[in-house]
């Protein structure tokens, strides 16, 4: 039932991308969320991955960082295959995984030390760096709380300090902004715009046009499992991200449907 994938792109002699998905195939059931997804994803860029909902951004995300079987091709970082040397690939990344499922019975501060100790870093180091990413993520005050018991943005923030912890090259956020308050995400924008004006690699995923317009340097559309666009910001948006991407991913205005909800009906 897998498409047929493409032979590996030849090895470019200039600059290896932070990541490189090949021929990413999957199927659920008879729904086929991701299919023949090449996205080059050039290092020291932040790139925004869009689409509408189902499109297949978490899909292909969870398999191009080794979290998900791909049916079919695989994804390199910095030239790593991550599914034939998932150790090497996966030690530079940090990934904010769709729906995270933590260790919630452990408090913040033991959840993000013992992400940092499970990467085999130094107990010293773990601990320094743990005060710092609750510190700067607004969480000192609700390290010692479990992370059973924090709100939804907390824990996205707290999720975000396990996959910065081991300080990745690649930093891979789906949806890194949902349910997080305007403060904590001046915050999150910040870390992350250090990170990449000093080398780091940044991909998230969005629904927000307007916050992708502003924060990425590139961007890919998907819709229905496919890429249909991908290049700088304003290659691809041409000045109005958001119009272009309704115009890719074929979007219609659909209030007329709902008549009955207009409360001037008589
Ligand atoms: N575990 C699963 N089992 C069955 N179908 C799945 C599974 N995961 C994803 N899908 C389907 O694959 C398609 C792509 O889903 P995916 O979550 O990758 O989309 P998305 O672009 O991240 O959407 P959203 O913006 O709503 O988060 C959808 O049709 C979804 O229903």
């Amino acid at each position: 039932m897998t498409s047929p994938v493409p032979p590996r792109p030849p090895a470019d002699p200039g600059s290896v991308p932070a990541l490189h998905t090949w021929g990413l195939f999957k199927r659920f059931g008879p729904k086929t969320a991701v299919e023949q997804f090449e996205l080059v994803i050039p290092t020291g860029s932040y790139f925004g991955l869009v689409g509408p909902n189902g499109a297949g951004k978490t899909t292909t995300l969870s398999m191009a960082t080794g979290l998900l079987q791909p049916d079919a091709g695989t994804a390199f970082v910095h030239g790593v295959d991550v599914w034939r040397d998932p150790a090497t690939a996966k030690r530079q990344l940090g990934i904010l995984p769709d729906g995270l499922r933590l260790f919630d019975r452990l408090t913040g501060a033991e959840l993000v030390t013992y992400a940092g100790l499970l990467r085999g870093m130094d107990p010293d180091v773990v601990r320094r760096r743990t005060d710092d990413l609750l510190d700067v993520l607004g969480l000192t005050g609700d390290a010692n709380k479990l992370v059973a018991d924090y709100s939804a943005g907390m824990t996205k923030k707290i999720g975000l300090a396990t996959a910065l912890v081991h300080a990745p090259s690649v930093l891979v956020l789906d949806e890194p902004f949902e349910s997080v308050d305007p403060v904590s995400a001046s915050h999150i924008r910040a870390i992350l715009a250090d990170y990449v004006a000093n080398g780091g690699t940044v991909v998230l995923s969005s629904h927000v046009m307007e916050l992708v317009e502003r924060l990425c340097s590139h961007v890919a559309v998907m819709t229905e499992g496919r890429l249909v666009a991908s290049g700088t910001v304003a290659e691809v948006g041409g000045g109005d991200l958001q119009r272009r991407f309704a115009e890719l991913v074929g979007a219609e205005e659909v209030t007329e449907g709902l008549s009955w909800l207009r409360p001037s009906r008589g």
